[in-house]
């Protein structure tokens, strides 16, 4: 199912099963994620697509394996999963007056007894702020930033944090179009620059099959579909899970602009 194969596996998820209040919210749900792949789930609201995410971040308990280039996440140190996984969450918890730079550099907190990365730690950040068009914000409180340069903070934390693996909670959250291109730019050429890889939860379908290469569609806590996409970003299969014309719908939204093209 997957296109690259010969690829190392970074990240593999086998029978990952929450359950909360009763309710089963992820139901043996099993993926693979190699070395260069942008894997993008989708599906509904309530699907359990954020539950995946938190799951993977070991913020709440589950049963089905996590496993990290093979490694047990669940027994991996604190500080190692820092350096190999980095999560975006779907909000960001703001109530602290740190500037941009600062909330940059808790990226680097996995790093603070490596003395060898203490000496590139200037360039990084400052990298990482160049990189999601912060820089000349670095000075400000993050208290008065706006909804967007919120979300490009924290994405520059997370390249200051360097992982291995991004998982990105609906990364366009708040960006205006330009950054959603931009950010999907950069993240495009620092996984295949790097070798690494990207799990992102997208709801816009144009973006996620632009973006993506393997996909996953969820829906009521199950794993639907999962593969290219071929295989999944078709009507066939988008059409059940949301319960309507789902091509026909997106057609009709980027009509007007067939006469400027
Ligand atoms: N602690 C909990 N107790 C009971 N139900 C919960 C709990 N936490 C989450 N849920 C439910 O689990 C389901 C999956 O939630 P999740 O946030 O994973 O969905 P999602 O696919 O990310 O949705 P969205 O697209 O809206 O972000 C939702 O129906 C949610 O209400």
């Amino acid at each position: 199912m997957n296109s690259n194969k010969k690829s190392p596996s970074i990240l593999e998820i086998n029978g990952l099963t929450v359950k909360m209040a009763g309710f089963t919210l992820v139901d043996q749900v099993t993926f693979n994620i190699r070395e260069r792949e942008k894997f993008i789930i989708v599906g509904p609201n309530g699907a359990g697509k954020s539950t995946i995410i938190k799951a993977i971040s070991q913020s709440i308990p589950y049963s089905g394996e996590i496993l990290y280039k093979g490694e047990d996440v669940a027994k991996m140190q604190k500080n190692q999963i820092a350096r190999n996984i980095g999560v975006l969450a779907q909000h960001h918890s703001v109530n602290y007056s740190f500037t941009v730079e600062e909330i940059v550099e808790l990226g680097r907190f996995s790093y603070r007894k490596d003395k060898l990365m203490i000496k590139e730690e200037k360039e990084i950040i400052q990298e990482a702020l160049e990189m999601t068009g912060m820089i000349e914000k670095r000075k400000q409180s993050v208290l008065t930033l706006s909804g967007g340069e919120i979300q490009r903070t924290f994405l520059a934390q997370l390249f200051a944090q360097n992982p291995n693996i991004l998982i990105l909670d609906e990364p366009t959250n708040y960006l205006d179009i330009q950054y959603q291109e931009q950010m999907f730019r950069v993240i495009e050429e620092w996984i295949t620059s790097k070798n690494k890889a990207v799990l992102a939860v997208v709801h816009d379908l144009s973006l996620a099959s632009y973006f993506g290469s393997e996909f996953l569609l969820m829906n009521q806590g199950k794993a639907v579909s999962r593969g290219r996409k071929e295989e999944v970003m078709i009507p066939e299969q988008l059409n059940l899970v949301y319960e309507m014309n789902v091509g026909s719908w997106l057609h009709y939204l980027y009509k007007h602009w067939e006469k400027y093209l």
